[in-house]
């Protein structure tokens, strides 16, 4: 069976990426969206990345992000994937994938069992499918914010592309999480979080132990 991989999301401090590294999550993620509490500009990235192991991934997370952007934050040699998690388009997501070379993942919002049926349009356009929980309309963030869908929507459902979990997981309740969806690929930042955009240290390390129990 292979390894469980964990994505600790939205991270901004030195103290908290080493956390992620220590606690054994294979992908990181740093947030580029003003709005977000968790928002870090380009040369924060490059400085956070720099103390991260090849092996362990860096995804910036975008929303509907303008080619300029991406062209800044390519520049800073730092990232290993692009998640889209706005309204991209596969046709968006195709072009971004061919213009800057790297592997693009398309966070899906899920409110109903339709949702995940119409990811398929992403097959040949995106790399990987980041199912998420819907957020209301008008919200401030289409991410990070802590709901949760019905993890039974993903049951039997053929996913043709790489994928992961998100939305609403947290120490009490990714073990089950990941029993119910067989997930390959969790992804957190709320629910490791003492507040808004403060992600905790030992929040960090009880979601890793408690994702992959030995
Ligand atoms: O986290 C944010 O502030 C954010 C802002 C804009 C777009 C996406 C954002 N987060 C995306 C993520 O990958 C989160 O980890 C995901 O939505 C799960 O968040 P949570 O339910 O808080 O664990």
């Amino acid at each position: 069976m292979s390894r469980l991989a964990i994505k600790i999301c939205g991270l901004s401090t030195p103290d908290t990426v080493g956390a992620a590294i220590k606690a054994g999550a294979s992908h990181l993620g740093f947030v580029h969206f003003p709005k977000s509490p968790r928002h870090v500009e380009a040369g924060q990235i490059r400085a956070l990345a720099a103390q991260v192991p090849a092996h362990i991934d860096r995804v910036a997370v975008l929303v509907d992000p303008a080619d300029d952007i991406l062209t800044q934050l390519i520049a800073t040699n730092s990232l290993t994937a692009l998640q889209l998690h706005g309204r991209e388009s596969p046709e968006r997501a195709a072009a971004i994938r061919q213009r800057f070379n790297l592997p693009v993942w398309k966070a899906i919002s899920v409110k109903t069992r339709a949702d995940i049926d119409a990811a398929k349009a992403y097959s040949g356009a995106a790399d990987l499918l980041l199912f998420d929980a819907k957020t209301p309309d008008g919200a401030a963030l289409p991410g990070g914010m802590g709901l949760r869908f019905d993890w039974t929507l993903l049951r039997g459902v053929p996913i043709s592309l790489p994928w992961g979990l998100s939305g609403g997981l947290g120490i009490d309740n990714v073990a089950e999480a990941i029993r119910i969806t067989g997930a390959p690929m969790i992804d957190v930042s709320s629910g490791v979080e003492s507040a808004p955009g403060i992600k905790s240290v030992d929040k960090i390390m009880a979601f890793c132990k408690a994702a992959q129990p030995s």
